[in-house]
């Protein structure tokens, strides 16, 4: 019966958030890729081919292994040759240890281990591997609020496997079979990999949350003492879990519109950035007879995006194209980049300028405000930015760009597989510095206060501070990266968001831009419409 255990999805995410998790530690097959099938299919056809053949010696029948009871109980999410020889106890079989160098087949513990790994990765090579698509989108949306990650797995198979799926980047640390030798780690129900897991992470237990299909991992979180433990039940045996110490468990993990919902107050819909209209073709019937309050992005959005920061100059003919629109509404700029510097950028002094993605706020008449309270991670941000230039020196294209209130970290011109130090690098600081909070942008990892405050509410806050928050303003939004996706939010039941191209989630915005070329057309005929109304 699994109904009382599963519990409402947002009540993991309540969870976390009264626990104070800093870091998630997830299994691999089974909770992130569809791999436990493979796994299985892989023990029963070695198990069962050799039980046949041993039976027809002796004279007698062994019962083969049952996917459903024997590769749960005996087998699932311990290492390799620890599920040998459970299994064959099981059948009172009792065979030689043998060596990691036994050939495939041998009738030792380690050689049917090798022959069911074998047997494993000729499946996946024939079938590929899947991520469950749910695990996959709800890590990103975590690791955007600044969790940690890592993957725990018993199989030495893990890093294969998530080249495979393409997850390698989704994760900062890696304990698997692997690494368990080398460490001479136990393997599960033992809690040593997730202690691993959460060491490499620099965090506590009572920081960290563990995500488990098998009983043995559950075992294994509970005996660590972590603060949740959370079963993933995609078989349908959610009441074992709950039995083995689950907190909690879940069948699937929340998507955004679950969290979306559990806020009645910000009831987000988000849609794939491909099926929104192009609003160059609504403009007209949209501002009906509102004026416009224009709020623009500057990378993307107002420049194409380029190699290095400094490269991203505004181009004279999209500054003459803003000249003129702040000569008829209400303009501001919101960006991630320094507020002086996105002002130095456009040098227009009828504009509004949001820096640090929205703490830094300067109007044309001089005004200044900083309404995020951001002054008090001043000492966390300078530290954390000379830590990072010290670390990240020796990273080849690696730039550690800081601006008053956030710190980027580009990694657009490092080397593949550089990245990961890069993020390494980040995390590391960001471990001591409670202060920052992790964000991501393009081919950026950010460092910024950890507040309650994001381009969304700066836009909310300039409509307050200059009146015009009123039914006949129509606020718009035009932006291209994920952070722009809290402002795209916040207008979303009262304005228009415009998303220019697309990345890698799902979007708030109603309509869509292409590209920087069809925001300066935008605006041209914008500007168009106002003026030709003050005519009529
Ligand atoms: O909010 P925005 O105005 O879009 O600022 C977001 C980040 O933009 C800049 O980085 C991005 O543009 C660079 C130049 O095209 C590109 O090289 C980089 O990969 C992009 O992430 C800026 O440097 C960051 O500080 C902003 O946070």
């Amino acid at each position: 019966m699994q109904v009382p255990y599963n519990m409402p999805q947002h009540n993991l995410l309540q969870l976390l958030e009264n626990k104070h998790i800093k870091a998630l530690i997830l299994d691999l097959d089974g909770v992130i890729t569809q791999t436990a099938r493979v796994h299985a299919q892989a023990w029963k056809r070695m198990f069962d081919d050799y039980l046949r053949k041993r039976g027809q010696q002796e004279g007698r029948q062994y019962e083969p292994l049952s996917i459903e009871t024997d590769y749960r109980k005996y087998i699932d999410g311990i290492p390799r040759y620890d599920g040998v020889r459970n299994f064959l106890e099981s059948r009172n079989i009792l065979l030689p240890e043998g060596t990691p160098e036994d050939a495939p087949g041998k009738e030792t513990v380690a050689g049917l281990g090798n022959l069911k790994n074998v047997y494993f990765q000729e499946l996946v090579q024939k079938g590929g591997v899947e991520a469950y698509p749910d695990t996959v989108a709800w890590l990103k949306q975590q690791r955007r609020r600044g969790l940690r990650t890592a993957v725990i797995s018993a199989s030495k198979n893990c890093r294969a496997i998530l080249a495979a799926a393409g997850l390698e980047n989704l994760f900062e640390v890696r304990v698997d079979g692997i690494v368990s030798a080398k460490l001479g780690l136990k393997g599960k129900p033992a809690p040593d990999i997730f202690l691993e897991a959460a060491r490499q992470l620099g965090v506590q237990t009572q920081e960290a949350a563990v995500f488990e299909d098998a009983l043995a991992g559950v075992q294994a979180g509970r005996a660590g003492g972590f603060a949740l433990v959370v079963g993933v039940d995609r078989t349908g045996d959610a009441a074992a879990l709950k039995e083995q110490g689950a907190d909690l468990v879940i069948q699937k993990f929340p998507t955004e519109e679950d969290t979306m919902t559990n806020q009645p107050q910000t009831q987000v819909q988000k849609r794939e950035a491909a099926e929104l209209p192009s609003v160059l073709d609504h403009l007209n019937e949209l501002l009906d007879s509102k004026q416009p309050a224009v709020f623009l992005d500057y990378d993307g959005c107002l420049t194409p995006i380029v190699k290095q920061p400094e490269m991203a100059v505004l181009s004279p003919e999209m500054k003459e194209v803003l000249r003129q629109l702040a000569e008829v509404c209400p303009v501001a700029v919101v960006s991630g980049r320094d507020r002086q510097n996105v002002q130095n950028l456009v040098q227009l002094d009828n504009l509004y300028f949001a820096g640090s993605h929205g703490f830094d706020i300067s109007g044309p008449d001089g005004k200044h405000s900083e309404p995020g309270g951001a002054a008090a991670a001043l000492p966390a941000l300078d530290a954390a930015d000379a830590i990072l230039k010290e670390k990240l020196q020796h990273v080849q294209g690696a730039l550690v760009e800081r601006k008053k209130y956030a710190i980027a970290v580009h990694f657009r011109n490092v080397a593949e597989e550089q990245v990961k130090e890069v993020e390494q690098a980040v995390d590391q600081v960001l471990a001591q510095c409670p202060q920052l909070k992790k964000g991501l942008g393009k081919k950026i990892y950010e460092l910024k206060p950890n507040l309650d405050w994001h381009k969304g509410k700066a836009v909310l806050w300039l409509l307050e501070e200059l009146h015009l928050n009123k039914p006949d303003i129509l606020p718009i939004y035009i932006g291209d990266d994920i952070t722009d996706e809290d402002a795209f939010a916040s207008l979303q039941e009262h304005g228009i968001g415009i998303l220019v191209g697309a990345h890698d989630e799902k979007t708030a915005a109603r309509y869509k831009l292409e590209d920087v070329s069809e925001v300066q057309a935008f605006l041209q005929k914008l500007t168009a419409i106002i003026k030709q109304r003050r005519h009529e």
